[in-house]
């Protein structure tokens, strides 16, 4: 039974407790509010609620309150759900996913989420006020999108309702999903219209293939400003879903396969999940815009938001509920779009030369006529020619004086999140926490899971002092000496080469080219036979030369302000005929947090 404090449900079972301040501010939001927390603003309101910045009375922390809609915290149905859905919401850090921090229900009715506060911009206001992203940036959301699905997916939580106005871009250019499970079911169609597959308007429950269709029709409009199918009527949508042909030819002919595969019409034909699609968009990213895609797109879309942060705010849309889908009638392309336009010193006239299109979505901000951009400053953004790959000149002085500026600062903070995923080749998933000791090994305590029969269930691992426990029915157990869990105690150990912060300074130190490709991001790369050399890491990228038969490897890794890791991102690619690729990836999130991973008590 989730415990009850000061009236309030805890029903994250989280247990986190706060000190509620009496007289808090109780503008912004009529009625009740969640107590503890004072309202600083309103951000805007939907169908789902209304959502407000607040600041946490203890700890001065900002978050984002969703307070429920009455057709939400009133629907009995819909919350013995939510609460489920909340228990696995809260236990989910992925740097893709807005970080979920309580739901939070009134004695006598409300309800309300509270969530990490996104500083940042969704990214329908972006393509509103700056029309088509460019497509590296459009392959940077959509990787983004993938990743937090991907996270969700692993704990059975669907989205139900993603579109562009439920992903927040922050300012580092990261795409974070928001409103995860908020559609009631058999509401999903309705939600994001737009976005919904064949298979919602047939009443099928949303699942990851539906997720991995909206997240396929945003990155269409990333790509073109407007989404792929439109229609007069909630039927003429739903029949241009289930039948039209994908307008495929708009896109660029490198993504069109993606974009056929994300938005078949029938779930089984789509890509198996959202972590497999995330291998397919890294393949065809890389061989149409060489391997530093990535860090590019996200310079594109990090300026594409820092554009869309000087328009002026649109006025909080008002008024809660969403109303009954209808025709829309003609509106222009949205505020920010038009006032975007107007800074630009571009005229539209009418319908941009016909290119108009109608598209119906629920109302709200989804619910818009879309017009072909022109170009615009926004639109001009054709990707700048793909790096080198191969070898160039690098100033081995200042590659080492970058690594050792990266161990300074990790050394100032030694913990953190992270989450792993290795594609190509069997995967490997796995995401958890990290304290760095100076003077002994780093420890990690992490789900994992891989792709062989005896590693498929996501496993809790903690490794302490270089010995790998395993948690089974709430004991942990070292795991060396059993053949039955060598295969974690493998994964394990990978993960944590793959993802410690030495194979960051080593890669930098080791690199045969390396350049500077944004404010804080570095693309080089090394050949396979120096980092078989590497004390740690060698055995790790000699399974990788194995693997892949590839020379070399390249690297694309981003830091924050302070010179900590971000994000790594690591691919090997064999040549010849039926050329073989990995990838690894590290996300890193929450330095400096409070860690602690100790040798389980009694476990040897
Ligand atoms: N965690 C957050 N951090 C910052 N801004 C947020 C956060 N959650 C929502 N917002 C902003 O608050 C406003 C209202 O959000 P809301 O989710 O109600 O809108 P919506 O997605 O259009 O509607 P709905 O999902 O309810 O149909 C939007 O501008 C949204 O970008």
């Amino acid at each position: 039974m989730p415990e009850r404090t000061d009236g309030v449900a805890d029903v994250t079972g989280t247990g986190r407790k706060r000190t509620y301040s009496k007289g808090m501010a109780r503008q912004v939001v009529d009625g009740w509010t969640v107590p503890g927390f004072t309202h600083v603003r309103e951000l805007g309101s939907g169908a789902s609620g209304r959502v407000v910045l607040a600041v946490d009375d203890v700890t001065q922390t900002k978050v984002a309150i969703k307070y429920l809609d009455r057709r939400l915290d009133g629907d009995e149905a819909f919350l013995s759900r939510f609460r489920l859905a909340a228990r696995r919401l809260a236990q989910i850090e992925d740097p893709n996913l807005v970080d979920f921090y309580d739901f939070v229900e009134a004695p006598h009715g409300g309800a309300a989420i509270v969530m990490e506060w996104v500083d940042g911009v969704s990214l329908r206001r972006v393509v509103d006020a700056q029309g088509p992203t460019g497509p590296l940036a459009a392959l940077s959301m959509l990787g983004g999108v993938l990743v937090g699905l991907a996270a969700a997916h692993a704990k059975d939580l669907v989205h139900g309702s993603l579109r562009p106005a439920n992903v927040l871009v922050d300012g580092d250019g990261n795409g974070r999903l928001v409103d995860l499970a908020l559609a009631p079911p058999g509401t999903e169609a309705q939600s994001g219209p737009v976005y919904a597959a064949p298979e919602l308007w047939d009443g099928v429950a949303a699942g990851p293939a539906s997720d991995i269709y909206a997240a396929t029709a945003i990155f269409y409009e990333c790509l073109t400003g407007h989404p792929p199918f439109s229609g007069r009527s909630q039927s003429a949508l739903a029949k241009a879903h289930r039948e039209a042909p994908v307008p495929a030819d708009e896109v660029p002919g490198p993504l069109r396969d993606l974009i056929l595969a994300g938005l078949a019409k029938k779930p089984s034909e789509r890509p198996a999940s959202a972590a497999d699609f995330l291998g397919a968009v890294e393949e065809a990213a890389v061989a149409a815009y060489g391997p530093a895609w990535e860090a590019q797109g996200r310079s594109r879309i990090t300026e594409l938001v820092k554009q869309t942060q000087a328009l002026p705010e649109p006025a909080p849309a008002r008024g809660g509920g969403r109303a009954p889908a209808k025709a829309p009638a003609a509106k222009s392309g949205g505020r920010g779009r038009l006032v975007a336009l107007l800074v630009a010193g571009v005229v539209v006239v009418g319908g941009a030369g016909g290119a108009a299109a109608l598209t119906l979505g629920g109302g709200g901000d989804d619910d818009k006529k879309t017009v072909q951009p022109p170009p615009s400053p926004a639109t001009s953004g054709t990707p700048s020619p793909a790096l080198p790959a191969g070898p160039g000149p690098v100033n081995p002085a200042a590659a080492a004086a970058l690594a050792t500026q990266v161990e300074q600062a990790v050394a100032r903070t030694p913990s953190g999140a992270f989450s792993y995923r290795r594609t190509g080749g069997a995967a490997i998933k796995a995401q958890g926490s990290f304290a760095l000791a100076a003077a002994a090994s780093p420890s990690y305590q992490m789900s994992v899971s891989g792709q062989g029969a005896d590693v498929r269930r996501p496993a809790q691992a903690r490794l302490v002092a270089d010995t790998t426990y395993l948690r089974s029915r709430n004991t942990w157990r070292p795991a060396g000496a059993n053949p039955r869990t060598r295969g974690y105690v493998n994964l394990v150990s990978h993960v944590r080469w793959s993802s410690s912060v030495s194979n960051v300074t080593t890669l930098l130190r080791t690199s045969t080219s390396l350049r500077k490709t944004g404010a804080s991001t570095y693309q080089g790369a090394v050949p396979l036979a120096r980092l078989a050399q590497a004390p740690g890491l060698g055995p790790l990228y000699a399974e990788v030369a194995r693997a892949t038969g590839a020379q070399q490897v390249t690297f694309v890794v981003q830091f924050d302000s302070a010179m900590r890791p971000l994000q790594i991102r690591v691919r090997a690619a064999g040549s010849g005929a039926k050329p073989r690729s990995q990838l690894l990836h590290t996300s890193y999130s929450r330095w400096g947090q409070k860690v602690s991973i100790p040798a389980p008590r009694g476990a040897g």
